[in-house]
């Protein structure tokens, strides 16, 4: 009989507050001026940050030759093999993604998270949904809050080209916010092109043809998400983002220029310099399930500072909703047997976003949830 997956009880979602309980409001400007942080964002100590960690060595993946030269397409699957069958990260460098794209996403980002809270709240995340704006997640967790704001909304890379990223800024804000939607339709178009360049690599460097991945994603229902981590005075702790492994199949990372990420491998946390030129590039748990374990999504985290705010650009690439996530027969073996049951991508968000905080072990608590919900599968 498996085990029936409850999350600890501060890890569970809380859906439905009621109205007997006002979440805490996360306003950092107002928070930073306590001399000390609400004891909801104090982490346990053995997952407070340490101060001074090593740094990652991550390959570096010129993307530039990539599929027109051979040399140049061996090396980027030998990369990218060894890091992904390790830890699933790698940096990608001349991806052909305008650096005036990146620069106004990131300029757009800091005009959304300036606006006053009232304006931000017009798109709050509602209850068990995984778009709009959220503020430490005060809401949905009782312990443990990350440091930070975040605000995120769907891409769909269709056949009809709808500009569903513009679209909900218009709807959900209004025309004024039309410039906002216009460089973040661009910026998740980018993105997914850039995904789809990466799912060749992948396949390759996996022995499966160049293209089955690439279909697999053609079109996709990603979700695109914009971190800010306002300064705290008690950066040793509390964590911007706790430690997780990303459950959709690719992040597609852009860091500004202040350090934060770090990855946990080789039993130490290891951070990941900022590279303007860069895109960090990691393997996520459904990517995970159709490697068939072969490729790792690893643990990850991201750290806060006294002095400055940091944000991030994180893309996820996501299929199809329903499209069953099982992975190709050149992946199984005899001596391979299938590690994750099929599931589909709608079921495993929903079960991040109204059952299971995502820890280092959303897969396996996915998996082991879904034999107890079989209507699920
Ligand atoms: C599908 C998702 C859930 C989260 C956003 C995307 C991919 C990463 C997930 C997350 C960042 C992992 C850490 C916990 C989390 C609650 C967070 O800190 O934001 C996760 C996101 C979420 O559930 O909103
Ligand atoms: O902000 C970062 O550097 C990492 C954020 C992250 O891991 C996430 O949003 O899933
Ligand atoms: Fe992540």
């Amino acid at each position: 009989m498996a085990v029936i997956i409850s999350p600890r009880e501060e890890d569970k979602p809380n859906i439905d507050l009621g109205n007997h309980q006002t979440p805490l409001i996360f306003n950092p400007s107002l928070l930073n001026l306590q001399p000390n942080i609400p004891i909801q964002f104090i982490w346990p100590d053995e997952q407070k940050p340490s101060i001074d960690v090593p740094e990652l060595d991550v390959p570096l993946i010129d993307l530039r030759n990539f599929l027109s030269d051979t040399d140049s397409t061996l090396e980027a699957t030998r990369l990218i093999s060894k890091a992904c069958s390790k830890h699933g990260f790698f940096l990608v460098v001349n991806h052909g993604v305008r650096e005036e794209l990146i620069s106004d996403a990131h300029d757009y980002m800091g005009r959304f998270f300036d606006l006053p809270f009232p304006e931000k709240q017009r798109v709050q995340r509602k209850p068990d949904e995984s778009c709009g704006y959220a503020s430490s997640f005060t809401s949905r967790f009782s312990t443990k809050l990350p440091w930070k704001e975040t605000f995120s909304f769907p891409f769909s890379n269709n056949k009809n080209r709808s500009k569903t990223v513009q679209d909900y800024f218009c709807d959900a804000l209004g025309h004024g916010f039309e410039p906002f939607g216009k460089v973040y339709q661009k910026y998740c178009e980018a993105m997914s092109s850039l995904s789809l360049m990466i799912m060749e690599l992948l396949g390759l460097s996996l022995g499966v043809s160049r293209d089955y991945f690439r279909e697999f994603f053609e079109e996709n229902d990603s979700i695109m998400r914009l971190n800010y981590y306002p300064p705290c005075q008690k950066p040793d702790l509390t964590l911007g983002t706790g430690p997780h492994c990303d459950p959709t199949s690719l992040t597609i990372l852009h860091q500004d220029h202040v350090n934060g990420l770090q990855v946990f491998v080789e039993n130490q946390w290891q951070s990941i310099r900022p590279n303007p030129k860069a895109f960090v590039v990691n393997i996520g748990d459904t990517f995970m399930a159709l490697s068939n374990n072969r490729y790792k999504s690893c643990l990850h985290r991201a750290v806060v500072n006294r002095e400055s705010e940091r944000k991030s650009l994180a893309f996820f690439l996501c299929p199809k909703k329903d499209r069953v996530v099982k992975p190709p027969g050149e992946l199984l073996d005899r001596i391979t047997p299938r590690k994750y049951p099929d599931f589909t991508w709608s079921v495993f968000l929903e079960f991040t976003q109204k059952h299971y905080r995502a820890d280092m072990n959303t897969l396996q608590a996915f998996s082991e949830w879904l034999t107890t919900n079989p209507s699920k599968t």
